[in-house]
């Protein structure tokens, strides 16, 4: 029996282009906020959350990393020891939805084989402005063999749904085993940005 104060511990990490909602979705989901003016991630950012499922205590670990292309080769270490990985695009910007594929190799590259992907299109708060249709992307996760789900982290739409859907998921998938514990990305303190400022080239 483990000394902790929970029954499993799950390792999450959301990955897209810069600006797609990211920060938001995190804080809306561990601290009920939409934070304004919300600035770039730089580099890795670390919260945690415990939550309770049918009975169970669930401590997720949720890394947020920086969607800008400078920060790849700092971000591409945290996706080795990912269990889940959010892939978010913004439904008002076609362009983050090209970009999918190119995550999809960086996955292919870096993640565990394991891993649980889930397809989030966020801001459908700004439904007038839509540019990527849901069936569209709906098609485009099944093809990949992602789960799907569309969340707006400003009005809270979906939020709570995402990160508990993920949680029941990887419950599921470690009853039968098929989780790998891979433990290998530095860990920083909880909410404090890593930035690796010195070693990367950062203009
Ligand atoms: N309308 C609306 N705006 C949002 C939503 N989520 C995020 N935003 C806005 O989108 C911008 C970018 O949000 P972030 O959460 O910083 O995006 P990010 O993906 O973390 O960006 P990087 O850290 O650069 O990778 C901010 O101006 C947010 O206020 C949403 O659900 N609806």
């Amino acid at each position: 029996m483990s000394m902790e104060d929970y029954d499993y511990l799950f390792k999450i990490v959301l990955i897209g282009n810069a600006g797609v909602g990211k920060t938001c979705l995190v804080r809306r989901f561990t601290q009920g906020l939409f934070p304004p003016g919300q600035g770039a991630t730089i580099g890795v950012d670390f919260m945690i959350k415990t939550v309770e499922i049918k009975g169970e205590k669930v401590k997720l670990q949720i890394w947020d990393t920086a969607g800008q292309e400078r920060f790849r080769s700092i971000t591409q270490s945290y996706y080795r020891s990912a269990n889940a990985l959010i892939l978010t695009y913004d439904i008002t910007c076609e362009d983050s939805f090209r970009c999918l594929p190119e995550w999809l190799r960086e996955i292919e590259q870096y993640a565990n084989t394991t891993v649980v992907t889930i397809l989030v299109g966020n801001k459908i708060d700004l439904s007038e402005k839509r540019e990527v249709l849901r069936q569209r992307a709906e098609d485009f996760a099944e093809s990949q063999s992602m789960l799907y789900l569309e969340t707006s982290a400003k009005e809270s739409d979906n939020v709570e749904k995402l990160f508990l859907d993920l949680a029941c998921e990887l419950i599921r998938e470690a009853k039968q085993n098929k989780l790998d514990n891979n433990d290998t990305a530095p860990m920083p303190g909880e909410g404090k940005a890593i930035s690796y400022l010195t070693c990367c080239n950062i203009n």
